[in-house]
């Protein structure tokens, strides 16, 4: 579905991203994990169309996006701090991507943007602005945005690199859990190991600007660059002392 291809970004003179290149299939989520600086978000906002790399190629459905722009692409990028808009209630930011789409009539914007609402646990506040919001409900109106969007593709740069401990985990249960009901293809970017291995099919890990890709845990455990292997060592020695 999505085929990247050696894609390179400078930024004066300091190489960013080197021949960067990865499938990622239909339903599936690549988790690439990496350290502040990595390059990470610089990935993401090329394949969103944010910005534009120096080299390579992103070919989307059989064609080739690399100089389309965002608007066209299909494609929702999620940051982790979420963008909603202050001036409307959790119910006004959910219906605003229906609303664009004119076909819609109103009762049925209002029906899926309540159904929308159920399903993320955020019925109850469907009438308060967003100011009034916790960092989890947030995140919550800010996928349920998301997804009303019908996006191809859904690119999630530390979506929940804000929130608690205990927020951060119910999410993470929450997003495994909307993925496979809407059947969400996504790249989730990460510096947490544990997240990475908890939201991916696929994981890659980006260093020095450069992909590794593995389709296994066993097989990043088995590579110490991903440090997965001392961090069950350290539990282990934890749960020996
Ligand atoms: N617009 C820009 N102009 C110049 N340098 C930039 C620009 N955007 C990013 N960089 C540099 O590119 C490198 C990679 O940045 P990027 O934001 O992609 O990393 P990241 O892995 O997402 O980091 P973090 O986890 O901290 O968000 C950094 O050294 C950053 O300073």
């Amino acid at each position: 579905m999505l085929q990247v291809t050696n894609i390179s970004k400078k930024y004066s003179e300091v190489e960013v991203l080197k021949n960067i290149s990865f499938d990622l299939q239909l339903n599936k989520t690549l988790s690439v994990l990496g350290k502040s600086g990595g390059g990470k978000t610089t990935l993401l906002k090329i394949i969103a169309g944010l910005s534009r790399q120096d080299s390579g190629e992103i070919v989307f459905d059989n064609i080739n996006i690399s100089n389309q722009e965002p608007e066209l692409r299909k494609v929702v990028y999620l940051y982790q701090e979420p963008l909603l808009f202050p001036h409307l209630t959790v119910r006004g930011n959910l219906e605003f991507p229906l609303r664009l789409n004119k076909t819609i009539s109103k009762e049925e914007v209002r029906r899926k943007a309540e159904e929308m609402a159920e399903e993320l646990g955020i019925a109850d506040q469907l009438d308060k602005h967003t100011g009034q919001l916790s960092g989890g409900q947030k995140q919550r109106v800010n996928f349920g945005r998301a997804l009303l969007a019908s996006p191809r593709l859904l690119l999630l740069d530390e979506p929940f690199g804000n929130l608690d401990a205990q927020t951060r985990s119910e999410m993470q249960t929450f997003y495994k859990k909307i993925a496979v009901e809407h059947q969400i293809t996504s790249i989730f970017v990460t510096h947490d190991l544990k997240e990475a291995l908890l939201m991916g099919d696929r994981y890659g890990l980006l260093k020095k600007g450069a992909l590794k890709e593995y389709s296994s845990v066993s097989e990043m455990q088995e590579d110490s660059v991903t440090g997965l292997q001392n961090e069950i060592n350290f539990w282990k020695e934890l749960e020996s002392k």
